[in-house]
């Protein structure tokens, strides 16, 4: 069970979210979803498959767009943004996605200098050099750094993808299925990270899973996706301590050591 972050700042919210509704055609995914984020917390989004958990993020980092309510991030309407405002408050939130795949004719080096070169074009190699050298540190992958992808495991290129996203120094993280595709070790490395990410750089993250350990070892809160409204929410124990039989059936089906 994962220790509640001291740091967090609950007079700071960095998402905040009223009302949200999106359908795609006749399927209403999500219908009504209210959502704070606070700086420095790590919160949990549980929910089956196809509850619209990806929808919500994509909605956040204004890649899609939300049919009803008021989606505020980093302090900005999103609904709100001009595309170029849309692009440099993106700079600010950082993606894992499950796809998110490392350039594999690029070295490790090269594949965490590119978001650099791209957005950041006034830095120093020397500059350059020190972030890769951090964000190698805090993924525990130092060495690597002159390997290609092919030559790493699954979960150092799920590391390597991390560290990349980290390079651009993201004031909030949303890590989307972390753990999934991973075995049970691999799995419990990358929920350390993110919560050494968010101890190193006091990031906030929504973390969206279906993997209850997950849940259970990086979450400071938890949120749980049914019917297409945030129908639980507390710690690990307050979403589960419930009759509910959605819940309950959520939880059987995961294997919790
Ligand atoms: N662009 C789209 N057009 C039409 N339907 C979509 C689109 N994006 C998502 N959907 C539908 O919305 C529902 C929610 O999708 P979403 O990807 O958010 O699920 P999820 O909770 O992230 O599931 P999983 O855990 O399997 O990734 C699904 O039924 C999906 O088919």
């Amino acid at each position: 069970m994962k220790k509640t972050n001291p740091n967090i700042n609950k007079e700071n919210k960095v998402i905040s979210i009223r009302g949200l509704k999106k359908a795609f055609e006749d399927y209403k995914v999500l219908r009504g979803v209210d959502l704070d984020l606070y700086q420095g917390e790590n919160l949990v989004v549980l929910g089956r498959s196809g509850t619209g958990k990806s929808v919500l993020i994509k909605i956040i980092a204004g890649l899609l767009k939300s049919d009803k309510g008021q989606i505020n991030v980093l302090g900005q309407d999103v609904n709100k943004l001009k595309s170029k405002e849309l692009d440099e408050l993106r700079l600010k939130i950082g993606f894992s996605f499950q796809n998110s795949a490392l350039y594999d004719s690029m070295t490790v080096r090269e594949n965490l200098e590119f978001p650099l070169l791209r957005h950041s074009r006034d830095l120093s190699q020397q500059e350059i050099d020190n972030l890769i050298e951090t964000v190698l540190d805090a993924v525990g992958l130092a060495q690597t750094i002159n390997q290609m992808p092919s030559e790493l495991s699954g979960g150092q290129r799920k590391r390597i993808g991390i560290a990349r996203t980290l390079i651009l120094r993201p004031e909030i993280m949303l890590y989307d299925e972390p753990t999934a595709g991973l075995d049970p070790i691999t799995s419990i490395e990358i929920n350390n990270l993110i919560n050494e990410v968010q101890r190193r750089f006091n990031t906030s993250s929504i973390i969206i899973t279906h993997d209850l350990t997950c849940a259970r070892d990086t979450g400071d809160r938890i949120v749980m996706l049914l019917d297409g409204q945030f129908q639980r929410q507390g710690t690990f124990e307050e979403v589960f301590n419930t009759d509910d039989k959605r819940v309950k059936a959520f939880y059987d089906y995961n294997f919790i050591e």
